[in-house]
C-alpha cells in the first residue's frame, strides 16, 4: 500500500468514526432532549463541532400556512447563532435565503449544491456570512410518514464533501431528529391537553362550588368524578373524596350501592327511567346528627347518547318535614276537635251526621237496616246543679266510657252536647238485636257512678228510630228517635222505646202542660228578666239580654229550658215569641223615654219562629208600635238556625240587617256552622257558648275552642262576647285573648225590668262626666 493509499484510508476511516462519533452525540441529544428548539440547536452544534460541518440550520415546515420557518439553531463553526429566521418563503417558490432547505422540503429527498457546479449555489450562500469558505452544501428533508417536518441543512469546506455512506448516516440522524421532534411536540400537545383538562376541571369546580347545595357528579359506576364544597363540608369535613372513591362509601358510609333499608339509589333510578329522579335518603352527618336530604338527580348524556352519570344535589329536608309533620299534627287535632266532643272524647254531632249518612248509604246496598238509638240521661240536671259542674262532666265521660263497652267496634257512639247520646247500629236483620243492645246500655248505665266521695245513681231514656222504615233523612230519624226518647220518659224514664207514628199524638200531660202553658200567656203569668252584657275592659253596660220567665202559681218559677222546647213543639213558641219580642222593645223604648242612656236588648229568637212567612212583618209592627229604633235591637239565632235552609235564612237575615237590626249567633261553637256559610251571613256578633267558658282556665280544650271563635270573630270583623262567666279569672283570661264582651253571675244574673235601672245608674256612674243623661225617674211599667 503506497503511502497515499494509506493516509486516504486513514482519512476514511477518521471521517466514518467522526461520522460514527456524530450519530452518536446527536441521538443521546435527541433522546434526552426535552424541548423542541434546545434539541435542534444542540444536534446543530453537534454536526458542527463534532461532525466537522462548517454550517448546519435546520428549517422547519409551519404547518398552519405552508410557509417555512428557519427558527431552528444555525451553527458555524467557532460561533453560534441564535438567529431565528422567519421567512415567507414558500414551500413551492424558491426564495433567495432558504433555497436549499426549500428545496429538499419540496422535493421530499435530499439535495447536494456544490461550488460552482450548481448555478444555485450562489442563490443557496446568499444569507451566509461572506467570509466563510464553502464548497458544497446538503439539505435533507425531516420527514415523519407523510409529514415533512422542515430540512437539515450543513454546510461544508471541501467541493466533494458529502459521499453516499455520509449522506445515508446523516439520513438516519435526520430521522432521529425527526422522531425526536414529533415526539416533543407530541408532549407538548399532550400536556397542553392535560393543562386545558386541568383549566375545564377548575372551571366545573369553581361552578358547582357556586352551588350551594351539596352537589356531585357521579358516574355510572358509583364514581365520585366532581363533588363541591357544600358536599365535601357536610360529609367530608370539607376535604376532597379520595381518588377513585364511591359515592356510597362518602355518602352513606356503604360498602355497597345504596338500595337496601329503604334508601333508592338515585343513580339506578336515572338508569330505569331515563329521566331526573328525586329520592329521599336518611343519612347520619358528620355531627352524628340524623338528617333527611331529599336527593335530586339529573342524567348527565354523553354525546352518543349514552348515559355518563348523574349530576345529584342534596338538600337538607330534616327542617321542613319536622315543619311539616307538626302542621299535620296541628291540622289533625284541629280536625279531631271539629269532630270530637272534647269532654268524651267521642264524635260529635258533625261526625255522627257524617257517619249516619255513610251508614245509610252502605243499608241500601246491603239492604239490612239502621238503627238510630237517641239517649238522653234521667235527671242529670239535678247532679249539675247539686254537685256541680266539674262532678257533671265526670259522670258524662264515665258514660261514655260504658257505652262503649256496649257496642261492636264498628257502631257508633256519639255526644250531642249535653247529656245526650246517640247510637248508630248497622247491619240489622232483627230487631230484638237492637232491643238487647238498648237493654245493655241501660243496665250498665243504671250501675252506680263513683264520682269523687258520692255513688250516683243514673239512669237513662233511650229512643229508637229504624232507617228505612221510619224516615229517610238523617233530621227525620233524629226527630223520631226524639219522639220516642220523650215517651220513654214519660213510661216512666230508665226503659227504651221503639218510634212509633202515633207517639206524635200529645200524651195527657203534654197537653195539660200546653194550656198551663196557654194560660200563662193570658194570665201574665210570664215575665221577662234582663241579664246584663259588659264591656270586659271598662266594665261597662253595653246590652242586656231577654229572658223568659214562667212563674207558675202552684209550681214556681219554671225553667225556660223545660217550656221552651214545649212550646217550640206546640207552635206556641210563636205567639211566645212576639210577646217576648214586643214586650222587649216597649221595654227598652220606655228606658230610652226615661233618659236612660240607650242600649241594645237582645232577644232569643227560636227555629219555628224563625221560619215563619210572616216573621218581618211582625217584627216591623212591633217596631213601629213601640217607636223602638231597630238599631237597639238584637236578635240572637243559634248555629242551627241559620244552617237550615241556608238560601231562605240568608234572605231573612239580610232583611233584619238592611232594617238596622242587629243579629247574634247564640252558643256559638256547639253546632256545627260551617266557616263558607258564617261569612255570607250579615252576623254582627258571635256568642261563645258557657260550656267552653265554664273550665277554660282548667281545659286546654275549652280554651282552644274559646280562643278560635275569638280569632274567627275578629278575622270576620264581628264582636264576640262570652256568656256563662261566673268568675274573675274566666273575664281576665277572655280580655287577654281578645274577647272584650262578657255576660254571666259574675256581673249579674237576669233580673226583673226594675232592678235594671241599677246597672243603668251604675253606668251613668262610671261616664259621669263625659255625657250628661238627665234621669227623669219614672217607674217601669
Ligand atoms: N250556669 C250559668 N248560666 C248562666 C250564666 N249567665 C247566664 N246564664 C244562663 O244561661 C242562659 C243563656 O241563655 P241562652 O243561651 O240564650 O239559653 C236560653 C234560651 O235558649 C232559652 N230562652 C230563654 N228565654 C227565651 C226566649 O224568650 N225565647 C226563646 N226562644 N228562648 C229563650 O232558654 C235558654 C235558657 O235560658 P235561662 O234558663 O234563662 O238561662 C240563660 C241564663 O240565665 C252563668 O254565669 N252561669
Amino acid at each position: 500500500m503506497s503511502d497515499q493509499e494509506s493516509d486516504s484510508g486513514k482519512l476514511a476511516l477518521d471521517k466514518l468514526n467522526r461520522a460514527l462519533r456524530t450519530l452518536s452525540a446527536a441521538s443521546a441529544s435527541i433522546i434526552h432532549g426535552v424541548a423542541e428548539e434546545p434539541m435542534v440547536e444542540d444536534v446543530c452544534r453537534i454536526l458542527v463541532e463534532i461532525g466537522g460541518y462548517r454550517l448546519a440550520w435546520v428549517g422547519l415546515a409551519d404547518d398552519r400556512d405552508s410557509s417555512l420557518l428557519l427558527q431552528a439553531g444555525q451553527h458555524f463553526r467557532g460561533r453560534r447563532s441564535r438567529e431565528q429566521v422567519r421567512t415567507d418563503v414558500r414551500i413551492d417558490g424558491w426564495g433567495s435565503a432558504c433555497e436549499l432547505i426549500s428545496r429538499a422540503v419540496r422535493l421530499g429527498r435530499f439535495v447536494v449544491l456544490r461550488r460552482g457546479g450548481e448555478d444555485r449555489w450562489s442563490q443557496a450562500c446568499s444569507r451566509l456570512p461572506r467570509d466563510a469558505d464553502y464548497g458544497s452544501a446538503l439539505a435533507l428533508p425531516l420527514k415523519h410518514g407523510a409529514l415533512t417536518l422542515g430540512a437539515l441543512a450543513l454546510y461544508a469546506t471541501g467541493v466533494e464533501a458529502f459521499d453516499e455512506d455520509e449522506i445515508q448516516l446523516l439520513s438516519d440522524l435526520v430521522g432521529n431528529l425527526s422522531h425526536g421532534i414529533v415526539a416533543l411536540r407530541d408532549a407538548r400537545r399532550r400536556s397542553a391537553a392535560e393543562l386545558a383538562l386541568g383549566q375545564e376541571q377548575q372551571f366545573l369546580q369553581a361552578v358547582i362550588d357556586g352551588v350551594a347545595d351539596p352537589t356531585l357528579v357521579i358516574s355510572v359506576d358509583y364514581d365520585i368524578l366532581l363533588m363541591n364544597n357544600a358536599a365535601r363540608q357536610e360529609r367530608a369535613g370539607g376535604a376532597p373524596p379520595r381518588p377513585g372513591a364511591k359515592c356510597h362509601e362518602v355518602l352513606s358510609g356503604c360498602d355497597g350501592p345504596c338500595g337496601e333499608e329503604g334508601k333508592i339509589c338515585p343513580l339506578r333510578e336515572v338508569q330505569r327511567t331515563g329521566k331526573a329522579a328525586r329520592v329521599e335518603h336518611r343519612q347520619v352527618g358528620m355531627d352524628g346528627r340524623v338528617r333527611i336530604f331529599e336527593l335530586q338527580a339529573s342524567p348527565l348524556w354523553q354525546a352518543d347518547g349514552s348515559l355518563r352519570g348523574i349530576i345529584q344535589t342534596a338538600r337538607d329536608i330534616t327542617e321542613r318535614l319536622r315543619v311539616e309533620e307538626t302542621l299535620r299534627e296541628n291540622q289533625n287535632r284541629l280536625d279531631y276537635l271539629a269532630h270530637h266532643d272534647p269532654l268524651t272524647n267521642l264524635p260529635n254531632r258533625l261526625r255522627f251526621n257524617t257517619r249516619l249518612q255513610h251508614a245509610m248509604g252502605r243499608a241500601r246496598e246491603t239492604r239490612r237496616q239502621v238503627a238510630l238509638l237517641f239517649l238522653d240521661l234521667d235527671r242529670f240536671k239535678n247532679i249539675n246543679d247539686s254537685l256541680g259542674h266539674e262532678l257533671g262532666d265526670q259522670v258524662l265521660r264515665e258514660v261514655a266510657g260504658r257505652l262503649r263497652t256496649c257496642l261492636r267496634a264498628s257502631d257508633t257512639v256519639a255526644r250531642l252536647g249535653g247529656d245526650e247520646f246517640v247510637v248508630i247500629l248497622e247491619g240489622i236483620e232483627d230487631l230484638n238485636a237492637v232491643a238487647l243492645v238498648a237493654r245493655n246500655i241501660l243496665r250498665n248505665l243504671s250501675r252506680p257512678f263513683q264520682v269523687g266521695p258520692h255513688d250516683l245513681y243514673v239512669t237513662s231514656s233511650i229512643g229508637i228510630s229504624l232507617f228505612p222504615g221510619d224516615a229517610q233523612s238523617v233530621e227525620g230519624l233524629m226527630k223520631h228517635a226524639d219522639v220516642a226518647m220523650y215517651r220513654a220518659k214519660e213510661e216512666g224514664r230508665n226503659n227504651y222505646q221503639f218510634y212509633r207514628p202515633d207517639m206524635h199524638v200529645r200524651t195527657p200531660e203534654m197537653l195539660i202542660m200546653e194550656s198551663n202553658l196557654r194560660r200563662a200567656m193570658s194570665e201574665n203569668q210570664l215575665q221577662l228578666y234582663y241579664q246584663p252584657q259588659y264591656d270586659l275592659a271598662s266594665r261597662q253596660l253595653i246590652g242586656l239580654e231577654a229572658l223568659v220567665r214562667w212563674k207558675h202559681p202552684v209550681h214556681g218559677m219554671i225553667s225556660p229550658a223545660d217550656f221552651i222546647p214545649l212550646a217550640e213543639d206546640t207552635g206556641l213558641i210563636v205567639p211566645l215569641g212576639q210577646w217576648v219580642m214586643k214586650t222587649a222593645c216597649a221595654q227598652a223604648k220606655a228606658w230610652q223615654e226615661q233618659g236612660y242612656a240607650p242600649v241594645r236588648v237582645a232577644v232569643n229568637i227560636s227555629a219555628r219562629e224563625f221560619r215563619q212567612l210572616d216573621f218581618i212583618d211582625h217584627l216591623d209592627a212591633i217596631l213601629s208600635e213601640t217607636g223602638l229604633d231597630p238599631h237597639w235591637l238584637e236578635l240572637e239565632i243559634t248555629e242551627s238556625i241559620a244552617m237550615q235552609n241556608f238560601d231562605e235564612t240568608i234572605m231573612t237575615l239580610t232583611d233584619l240587617k238592611i232594617r238596622g237590626v242587629h243579629l247574634a249567633i247564640d252558643d256559638f261553637g256547639t253546632g256545627y256552622c260551617s266557616l263558607g256559610y258564617l261569612k255570607r251571613f250579615p252576623i254582627s256578633k258571635l256568642k261563645i257558648d258557657q260550656s267552653f267558658v265554664r273550665d277554660i282556665n282548667r281545659d286546654s280544650n275549652d280554651a282552644a275552642i274559646a280562643t278560635s271563635i275569638i280569632a274567627l270573630g275578629r278575622s270576620m270583623h264581628m264582636e264576640v262576647i262570652a256568656e256563662g262567666v261566673e268568675r274573675e279569672d274566666q273575664a281576665q283570661l277572655l280580655l287577654a285573648k281578645g274577647c272584650h264582651q262578657a255576660q254571666g253571675f259574675l256581673f249579674s244574673p237576669a233580673v226583673p225590668a226594675e232592678q235594671v235601672v241599677s246597672f243603668f245608674s251604675r253606668a251613668q256612674e262610671k261616664t259621669r262626666g263625659a255625657r250628661v243623661i238627665p234621669l227623669p225617674r219614672i217607674s217601669a211599667p
